[in-house]
Parts: C-alpha cells; structure tokens; sequence
C-alpha cells in the first residue's frame, strides 16, 4: 500500500460481465476474463481480490482457473486476497489454512478472508499458519451488506460489547507485541469493515486504528460508496484500509485501457482524501 496506494481491485467473473465481455461462462471464458484483469491492473493497484464463488461454481474446471490465477498472481508480484471466507471447528480449519495459505498449495494465496461465525478463536489453525508462513487473514467484522447488521451489533450498548467490537477486540489482541510485522506497524490479521457501514464504528464504540489491523473495506463502486464516504467512515483508521471494488471497476473492461484508467482513477480518489 505504501508503494501502490490504497486498492484492491476484486476479480468477479459474474455471468453478466463475461457476457459483457463478450466470453463465454464457461472455464475458458473466466480464464480469459480473469487473466485480463490481472494483466491490465496488476502493477496499478497493491492487490487483487479473486472472488472464490465465481470460480468454484464452474466445479473443478473454475478451481484450476483460481489455482492458476493465483500462480499468475505470485509469479507477477501482484499481492492475492482469496475471498474465500473459511470457518469451521478447528480440525477442518486445519485444512482450509493448508489449502490457501500453505507454501506449495496449489490454492495459495497471500491472504484469504474468513469468518469468525465459530467463534475467533476456532480460526486458530489459520492465524498461525498465516503468521509462520508470511501471509495475512481478514476477518469479517462488519460487512459490507445491509443484513450483516442483524448479527454484528448483536450486543451494542452493553457491558459485553457487540460482537464486531469482540471480533475487533480479537484481533486487536493477535496483532499486539510480536504480532507486528517487522518493518511495519501492522500485524497479519485483517479485518474485514465494509465502506458502507457509515456511522456503525463510531455508534459501536469501535476504534479500528488500535487494533493494528489492515483494512479489508469493500464496498466501493458498485455497492455505493464513495472514497469520501471511507475517509469519512474509517477517520484515523483510514491509512490502514484497503478499499477493494469489484463491479466498479470490471465494468470499464475488456478494454485493457479502460480497465486500468478506471483503476488509477479509483486510486486516485482514494488517494486525494487522505
Ligand atoms: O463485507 C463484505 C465482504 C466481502 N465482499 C465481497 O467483495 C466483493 C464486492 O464486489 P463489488 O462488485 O465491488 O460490490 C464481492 O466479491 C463480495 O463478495 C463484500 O462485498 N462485502
């Protein structure tokens, strides 16, 4: 982020954008697609964030796109956030930690997003796997989308505290001492805070800059919010998010042009508000 500003652009091969695209919704056709981002934004932006439903709906075919994806990402230097959102009791989570976050997995990435819905501390396997191998995990605090509420303020107001500040608290608590990456001021465990959840950080009495945590924001673009919007939302914190946009900015495409102007104009925006 220091190097490449703040976005993260998402690659989503809906149906209706292959389409657009003129490509098929077939593996090829997400290859094309997916390869096309990566090539036209790859050096533009600090990373790309591979939406796993997109692929994993074509079967095995779609995962062999991610895997290569993936491996494309790696060999071109271009950071990778898996947007998996794994969670699971701590055995099965063993697993999902070796698939995208193991030296040598065909799925590796450099980060992968998962969900606390098991409880934080079930995500165990992942938080130290991420640690020892040099990758990082953002964990969905509070999302994007309006129905997340119903489950995240779940506790506002009361001496427990609600359960995104607890997921904040979390990993606040993993990103202290050693949890710092050298070099940075920053630990490897992300939180997931959507651009559009407006006043909820104040209104939960959430203070995201202390946690140490980066900032996985999605949100931008297609679902409405605006760099001065994040500015506005994140305040102290808003050096350490990572605005991720999706839709936004694949709908400039397939021109490669097009694609990476709608990028550096994006971070452009985010930039101008800091
Ligand atoms: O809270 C969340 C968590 C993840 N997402 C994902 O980000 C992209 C957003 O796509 P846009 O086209 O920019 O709306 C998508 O893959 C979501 O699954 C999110 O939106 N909100």
């Amino acid at each position: 982020m220091d190097r490449r500003g703040q976005l993260c652009v998402g690659i989503d091969p809906h149906p209706g954008l292959l389409a657009e695209w003129g490509l098929n919704d077939d593996a090829a056709g997400l290859e094309r697609f997916s390869l096309s981002v990566l090539a036209a934004v790859g050096e533009q932006v600090a990373a790309v964030k591979p939406q796993a439903a997109l692929y994993e709906r074509h079967g095995s075919a779609g995962i062999a796109v991610l895997e290569r994806l993936l491996a494309a990402c790696s060999d071109a230097g271009v950071l990778s956030i898996a947007d998996a959102k794994r969670g699971d009791i701590g055995s099965t989570m063993a697993a999902y930690a070796d698939a995208w976050l193991r030296d040598g997995s065909p799925l590796a990435a450099d980060a992968v997003t998962l969900s606390p819905y098991l409880g934080f501390e079930s995500l165990r396997p992942a938080l130290d796997l991420a640690a020892a191998s040099g990758r990082g995990v953002f964990v969905l605090a509070l999302t994007s989308n309006p129905e997340g509420a119903s489950v995240q303020h779940v506790g506002a107001g009361g001496a427990a505290r609600s359960v995104a500040a607890r997921i904040v608290d979390a990993a606040a608590a993993e990103n202290a001492g050693p949890g710092v990456v050298p070099g940075t001021e920053l630990g490897s465990v992300g939180l997931v805070v959507g651009a559009t959840v407006g006043t909820a950080l104040a209104d939960l009495e959430i203070d995201l800059a202390a946690s140490r945590a980066p900032l996985l924001a999605p949100g931008l673009g297609a679902q409405g919010a605006t760099a001065a919007d994040l500015r506005a939302t994140f305040a102290a914190a808003y050096p350490n998010v990572l605005a991720t946009s999706s839709r936004g900015i694949l709908r400039a495409g397939p021109d490669p042009r097009a694609l990476r102007e709608a990028a550096l104009r994006t971070g452009a925006e985010l930039a101008s508000v800091r």
